[in-house]
């Protein structure tokens, strides 16, 4: 529903009567003050009926304002007032406009002329979005004609807004229902808002990232991924590669990653989404649409991660140990529905819980401005030698995450003190201990208590991590049943829900704002409810 408020200034729909009952002369206006009153200056006014009443309707620079004409009462009637309160939306929550024409099934064109239809994003509980209409009635042609125009002119201003969108689709995301997603609550929002499209079904693994190397990108304004976290990431990789190859940069031994050139939408269509998640505070269909219609833009760190110089590829977040383990079981056993396949790798890898032997070498994150711009202009390891700190020993998991993480399975995110883009990733490790030690500590994400309360759970804010496997007791055995890596000598990293098998040491490092993803700052909410079968 529209805003409403009661309004301080009844004397706008009279006319400036109130400047006339004004004895002293105005002080002059501060710019503020100025491009405020600018902001609320009459551009159109006129009559509509809204709901069931005829409205005096007032079109500024900033907002759509109605009130209810009501024939006069005597003064003082304070029930009046309270019935004739003020109606408002923004201009900026409005994403189309249409002329609303009575058409009868005969009739597929140019019904009767009924008024105009706005189209509007509303801001619903827990960062949703909801689109919703706003009729304004008036049957003269002529005067929905002025209207109409106004609105369009008003939305063509909002340069911000893309118009032409790339759209690359895994059909085999979750259940397989992207394309359903995609055909039912996607492409109408954004044909309404008269977005072009232009859909590529990915085929393979691996398609998208060899599209976006080669494929015309020029009139596009973004690329959206209608997917899981697997598709997202990689679309994320691939407009990164594409913007180190554009800029002549070896992305090797790439210190300083240049940004992508386009923003990256992303339409959670897998099994755990939690990119899109973490970026909109909630899994939801329409309200990413919805971001992207709008344009809502943030900037989100991103890490690359590479082994002796060699770019692996850029992610948000990865996972190690039991994580990566787990994951390279449940690839094993596709053939299950992804959240049995989930839950069973789940229970799999704690039966067989094992830790890791490694060494973690890492910078501390440090915010002083100068350190800063030095890690920005790419010193490289030796420059901050002194900061670098290390442990060692047997490790049953090691998180390292950019963003948030939201799931449902952990409402407040796997790393609840990281945001999208405050430059620095946590690093949380898990120490070896008990298994029911460790599975207490894996419900506490599920729950309202802190889950890094336990003596075997460190975390760490960070700029870079290096994380080098001493032993080979993860890696391949043959006696084990079924193999869990694809490859030998092979250490498995869960990086955004993809496998990703190295034989050797990683270095992830954290680059801050480095990719622009259609989405806004997302409010804390407190959700408790939580879905997790397995523990
Ligand atoms: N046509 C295709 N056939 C098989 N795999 C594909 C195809 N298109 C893309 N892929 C790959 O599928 C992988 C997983 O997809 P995605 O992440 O979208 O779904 P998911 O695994 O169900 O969701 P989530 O990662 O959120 O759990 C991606 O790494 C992507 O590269």
């Amino acid at each position: 529903m529209p805003r409403s408020r009661r309004s301080s200034r009844v004397s706008a729909l009279e006319g400036g009567r109130e400047e006339e009952a004004a004895a002293v002369p105005p002080a002059p206006l501060t710019s503020a003050q100025q491009t405020e009153a600018a902001a609320e200056q009459t551009v159109l006014r006129g009559i509509f009926e809204i709901g069931r009443g005829s409205c005096d309707v007032v079109l500024s620079e900033r907002a759509l304002r109605w009130r209810p004409i009501q024939p006069e009462r005597p003064t003082g009637d304070s029930k009046y007032d309270m019935l004739c309160k003020e109606e408002f939306i923004e201009l900026k929550d409005i994403f189309s406009v249409k002329l609303k024409r009575r058409c009868s099934v005969k009739q597929q064109r140019s019904g009767t002329l009924l008024g105009i239809t706005l189209f509007i994003c509303l801001k619903k509980e827990q960062n949703k979005l909801k689109n919703s209409t706003l009729d304004l009635i008036n049957l003269s042609e002529d005067h929905c004609d002025i209207w109409f125009r106004q609105f369009k002119k008003i939305l063509e201003g909002f340069s911000n807004r893309p118009k032409s969108l790339k759209i690359l689709l895994n059909p085999q995301s979750h259940k397989k229902e992207a394309i359903q997603i995609y055909d039912e609550k996607v492409e109408p929002l954004l044909k309404l808002a008269g977005i072009k499209t232009d859909v590529t079904i990915t085929e393979y693994e691996g398609h998208a990232v060899s599209l976006l190397k080669e494929c015309e990108l020029q009139g596009f304004d973004g690329v959206v991924c209608v997917g899981g976290d697997g598709s997202a990431s990689e679309v994320a990789h691939a407009l990164l590669l594409r913007a180190q190859k554009n800029a002549g940069m070896d992305t090797d031994g790439i210190l300083t990653p240049v940004r992508a050139q386009l923003p990256l939408g992303l339409i959670p269509a897998g099994s755990t989404n939690v990119l899109a998640h973490s970026l909109h505070g909630i899994s939801h269909v329409v309200t990413a649409t919805l971001h992207i219609i709008m344009g809502h833009i943030q900037l989100v760190d991103v890490c690359t991660f590479s082994t002796t110089n060699k770019l692996l590829r850029f992610g948000f977040s990865a996972m190690f140990g039991f994580g990566g383990r787990t994951l390279a079981l449940a690839e094993k056993y596709r053939w299950m529905s992804p959240n049995r396949r989930k839950d069973f790798a789940v229970m799999k890898t704690l039966a067989k819980l094992k830790p890791e032997d490694c060494e973690i070498s890492f910078l501390p994150f440090n915010s002083s401005e100068d350190v800063q711009e030095r890690r920005a202009q790419g010193s490289p390891k030796s420059d901050c030698n002194d900061q670098w700190q290390m442990i060692q020993g047997q490790f049953l998991n090691v998180s390292i995450m950019a963003i948030p993480c939201l799931c449902s399975v952990a409402p407040r995110g796997l790393a609840p003190n990281t945001r999208l883009n405050n430059g620095s990733m946590a690093l949380i490790i898990a120490r070896n201990t008990s298994r029911p030690e460790f599975i207490k500590h894996l419900k506490r994400y599920a729950s309202v208590k802190n889950q890094f309360n336990f003596p075997f759970v460190e975390t760490y804010t960070v700029a870079e991590v290096i994380v080098h496997p001493r032993n080979n007791s993860s890696r391949y055995n043959p006696e084990e049943e079924p193999r869990e890596t694809a490859s030998e000598n092979s250490f498995p990293w869960n990086v955004d829900g993809d496998l990703m098998e190295v034989t050797s040491e990683v270095h992830v490092r954290l680059h801050p704002r480095l990719i622009s993803l259609y989405g806004r700052s997302i409010e804390d909410t407190n959700d408790s409810k939580v879905t997790c079968n397995c523990l």
